[in-house]
């Protein structure tokens, strides 16, 4: 395995925040670290990383025990929310410092960033101040800073969440296409499942400091390990202790005689949400939109199939 993370915990005074966590991760793969806010993200990079020490484990990364390597020796970049950009130099100058670090000349440094400026798409921008980009731009720029050193590998810690949403779905496309050019290892914190399916090869979804499952995006969405992964991913109906179903697997039927009643329709635009009341039960339901939405106080009839926690559907 190219990073191999074994038994990390982390301790601040005495409230354990990170649970002797065991996580491998491929070279050329990215791993979307996911979970609540407080779950222990930022801190399991900062562990990565080595700027925060941990009590407990040890991590391997490319056939090397880093859990002793002092921050600047592991060979690991960070990119940050907050762009780190340095507004007294240019994009270019932006690219370069990177790069200052590394033995390499002046001359070099300066082709190596005019590359991953044409690889990011800004040539026209290389001699641009920084105040003078928009916030997608200046979030390239500063993902570009930490890829042109080529690190064994990238942590990324909930970088686009400054965007909007439409920069956002771009640059989840762009992070994609870098990281297949560079072939570049990656970990990257979120606490968006959208963000972390649109991105993540596996996803390792957290909770208070505990992996509750690692696993595709797919395979999380559909075969959930336990109640906290069923409820974080997605919206579900809960029917007992193991037995849900997803909205989108319940079907509607118009029907005068049956059983369901529509309580709310919430239109979306391509699907459409309802509220039913079946069973003494209150479902979410989603279906696509075909043009025949039920109006409310619609009698339906409810057909699914139940799933069940920890079993393929
Ligand atoms: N320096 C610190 N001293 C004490 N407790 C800390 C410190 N840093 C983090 N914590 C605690 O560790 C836990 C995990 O925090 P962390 O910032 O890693 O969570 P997170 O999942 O990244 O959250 P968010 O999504 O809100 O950024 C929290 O309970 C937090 O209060």
């Amino acid at each position: 395995m190219f990073l191999s993370v074994h038994d990390l915990t982390k301790k601040y005074q005495n409230k354990t925040v990170l649970h002797s966590l065991s996580f491998d991760v491929q070279k050329n793969e990215i791993l979307v670290v996911l979970g609540p806010s407080g779950c222990g993200k930022s801190t399991l990079l900062s562990c990565l990383n080595g700027f925060t020490k941990i009590d407990q484990g040890d991590i391997k990364l490319d056939n090397q025990d880093i859990t002793e390597v002092l921050p600047e020796n592991r060979d690991i970049t960070t990119v940050f929310q907050s762009y780190n950009l340095f507004p007294h130099m240019n994009v270019l100058k932006n690219l370069m410092y990177g790069l200052k670090f590394q033995k390499i000349s002046h001359a070099d440094a300066r082709k190596k960033a005019l590359q991953m400026l044409k690889l990011l798409q800004m040539e026209p921008y290389a001699d641009s101040r920084i105040q003078e980009l928009s916030g997608g731009q200046q979030q390239r720029i500063a993902l570009g800073r930490g890829l042109i050193v080529e690190p064994k590998l990238l942590l990324l810690d909930e970088p686009f969440s400054n965007l909007d949403e439409k920069l956002r779905l771009k640059m989840r496309q762009e992070l994609r296409r870098l990281q297949k050019e560079l072939n570049m290892t990656m970990i990257f914190v979120t606490h968006d499942q959208q963000e972390a399916f649109a991105i993540g090869d596996r996803i390792l979804l957290m909770d208070k400091g505990h992996i509750q499952q690692i696993s595709s995006g797919k395979e999380l969405y559909t075969n959930p390990k336990n109640t906290f992964v069923l409820k974080f991913i997605g919206e579900t109906n809960i029917l007992s202790d193991d037995d849900y179903v997803r909205p989108e697997n319940i079907h509607l039927t118009k029907s005068n005689d049956g059983q369901g009643i529509v309580e709310k329709v919430f239109f979306q635009g391509s699907t459409i949400d309802y509220r039913i009341k079946y069973n003494g039960q209150e479902f979410q339901v989603t279906c696509l939109n075909n043009g025949k939405i039920f109006a409310v106080g619609q009698r339906v009839r409810v057909d699914y199939k139940i799933a069940q926690l920890g079993e393929p559907k």
